[in-house]
């Protein structure tokens, strides 16, 4: 059972997840978790290594259908639709949910060709002018575009950790995602890099659902608004991110709050 914090106020929910489970084999990785990922906030999953929260992060846009072994159980919706369903077009589904990875994985292209290349694929831009602009505006919101307007022919993986993963987040916001899944997307950067991270989460927040999976305790209390400790595959607590870091009320998630392990 998870402990929501009684004063909570229902806010709209981008994404609902119900009694989710998630199997490798036989073995469990996630024990039912029921969350709603509202739409105007930032979420973040907190918990000790290997509590899960890759796990279930990745459920949310279909990511474990990669992994042969990953079985899902349960029901995932955004905006009230089945992401499980037969039907639904994964391709889709992981631009309207999009994700930015613990490792920045730009591709092997030109920058300008890495923020093209979504818009391409899912028709969001009719030729060479409309393109232009997708990149530039993509590259402007992900605070970018100053650093490389003028080398977008170079390759995106020549860029600094910091850089590409700004490039990734770019990637992501160029087809116009509703969601964005982060997991860890600072834990291979320095501490200005990750900074600067942050400082482009604040200026995202509102305009997408975002969730991050985060080690550090004092980012997830400096970026988001809602905040959910995951524990042995179980969400413990779930709550507002000052409720929860100031008012744990599970035994818990006191320990992994001061430390105790993790
Ligand atoms: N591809 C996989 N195959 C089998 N087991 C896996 C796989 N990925 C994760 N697991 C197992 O599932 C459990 C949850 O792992 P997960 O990576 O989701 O945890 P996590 O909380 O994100 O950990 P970390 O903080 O260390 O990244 C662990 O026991 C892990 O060993």
């Amino acid at each position: 059972m998870t402990v929501v914090h009684p004063n909570l106020e229902k806010t709209d929910a981008k994404m609902s997840a119900r009694e989710v489970s998630v199997y490798y084999g036989d073995k469990k990785a996630i024990d039912e978790v029921s969350i709603d990922i509202p739409t105007k906030y930032v979420t973040a999953f907190i918990g000790p290594s290997g509590c899960g929260k890759s796990t279930f992060l990745r459920t949310l846009n279909r990511m474990n259908d990669t992994i042969p072994s990953a079985r899902v159980e349960g029901s995932i919706t955004l905006d009230g639709e089945d992401v499980y369903r037969s039907k639904m077009d994964v391709v889709q589904l992981r631009a309207r949910v999009g994700m930015v990875f613990q490792k920045p994985n730009p591709f092997p292209k030109s920058i300008y060709d890495n923020i093209a290349y979504g818009p391409k694929i899912h028709g969001l831009a009719s030729g060479k002018t409309e393109l232009d602009e997708v990149v530039e505006k993509s590259l402007r919101r992900a605070g970018l575009w100053n650093e490389v307007k003028d080398r977008l022919e170079d390759s995106g993986t020549a860029l600094s950790g910091g850089q590409q993963q700004r490039l990734c987040i770019a990637r992501a916001i160029a087809v116009d995602p509703e969601v964005i899944l982060m997991d860890e997307p600072c834990s291979a950067l320095d501490p200005i890099a990750t900074a600067k991270i942050e400082e482009l989460i604040d200026e995202l927040n509102g305009s997408y659902a975002i969730v991050i999976v985060t080690h550090s305790m004092q980012q997830a209390a400096r970026v988001s608004q809602r905040t959910a400790f995951f524990h042995l595959g179980k969400m413990v607590e779930y709550g507002r991110t000052s409720d929860i870091f100031t008012n744990p009320l599970e035994e818990r998630t006191k320990d992994y709050i001061t430390g105790r392990y993790g």
